[in-house]
């Protein structure tokens, strides 16, 4: 008789017959709670080499708190999430390593220059000057940041901010890139500089997992979508796939149609209402 093998063992093997490329994140049963808020609630998200996932919900729905969870900027209630076979919570640093994280509300110091910011955070990543050194050219002349690189980014544009901001999550060349709605607050040209940004990095053979409200951004960028509301997975696969499943032409009508059934599930769950008290109600805010 053969011996019982571990499910996460047997999904690599079929992967690698497969040969579909490794998974670089790999999250499994995660729920973050804030006090009485449930922002996760059993969330399971697996990115592999050279992929773009897209997070995408509505207002609300958990992907900031999903993604800086799995950045390890906040410890989960429950779950597991491991980047390159390293568990987050157990070797915290050497995970870090191997994450470059975007978040929405990242702050450039504001006297320093992108380059200094960038030399900075380099030697916090450990790395050797002369790579640093070079890493930095590379990142100035490839995200277009010549003309600004060494001015204080306190006297940056939105857009010149955003790509130092993207510089800084490049940096050192980490396997998996998490970054919260990436082309936030930025104009259409500078939105698809970054988008164009993020696919050179996959095709380096980087995992990239994001957040997004730009519909139009997730249908050319992603390679798979994962639709969350009220902090759970309601739908994933291919924009192909997500159509089909819902019977719409294009990702804006799917995301409605899933997140419309999501709550009208939710409200014939709801206790019915009595008679009386439905009709006062029904007077309510006229
Ligand atoms: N630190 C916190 N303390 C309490 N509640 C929080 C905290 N952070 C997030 N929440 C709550 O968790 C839920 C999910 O928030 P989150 O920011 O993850 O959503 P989101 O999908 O990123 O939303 P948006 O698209 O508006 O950025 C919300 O109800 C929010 O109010």
């Amino acid at each position: 008789m053969s011996a019982p093998v571990d499910a996460s063992v047997s999904a690599s093997v079929e992967a690698l017959a497969e040969g579909a490329p490794a998974a670089v994140l790999e999250a499994t049963g995660l729920v973050k709670r804030f006090g009485k808020v449930t922002a996760v609630n059993g969330i399971d998200i697996t990115v592999r080499a050279g992929e773009v996932v897209g997070l995408l919900g509505p207002n609300g729905a958990g992907k900031t708190t999903t993604l800086r969870v799995l950045a390890g900027i906040l410890p989960p209630t429950e779950g597991r999430v491991r980047v390159g076979g390293v568990d987050v919570a157990e070797r915290p640093l050497e995970a870090k390593q191997r994450i470059g994280f975007l978040s929405g509300d990242t702050q450039l110091y504001q006297r320093l220059s992108p380059r200094e910011v960038l030399r900075y955070f380099g030697r916090l990543y450990s790395m050797e000057a002369d790579r640093l050194e070079r890493r930095i050219e590379v990142l100035v002349r490839d995200l277009e940041m010549t003309e600004f690189a060494a001015r204080p980014c306190g006297t940056l544009s939105t857009g010149q901010r955003q790509r130092a901001n993207i510089a800084r999550a490049f940096l050192h060349e980490p396997e998996l890139l998490i970054l919260d709605e990436p082309t936030n607050a930025l104009d259409v040209l500078s939105g698809r500089f970054i988008v164009e940004s993020i696919r050179r990095e996959r095709a380096a053979g980087r995992a990239i997992l994001l957040s997004t409200h730009v519909m139009s951004e997730a249908e050319y960028l992603c390679d798979r979508i994962v639709l969350v509301h009220e902090g759970r997975v309601i739908d994933q696969g291919t924009l192909a796939e997500l159509l089909e499943h819902t019977g719409e032409k294009n990702l804006t009508d799917a995301f409605l149609h899933l997140v419309e059934r999501c709550q009208v599930s939710a409200a014939s769950a709801a206790p019915a209402v009595p008679q009386s008290k439905a009709a006062e109600g029904a007077g309510e805010g006229r």
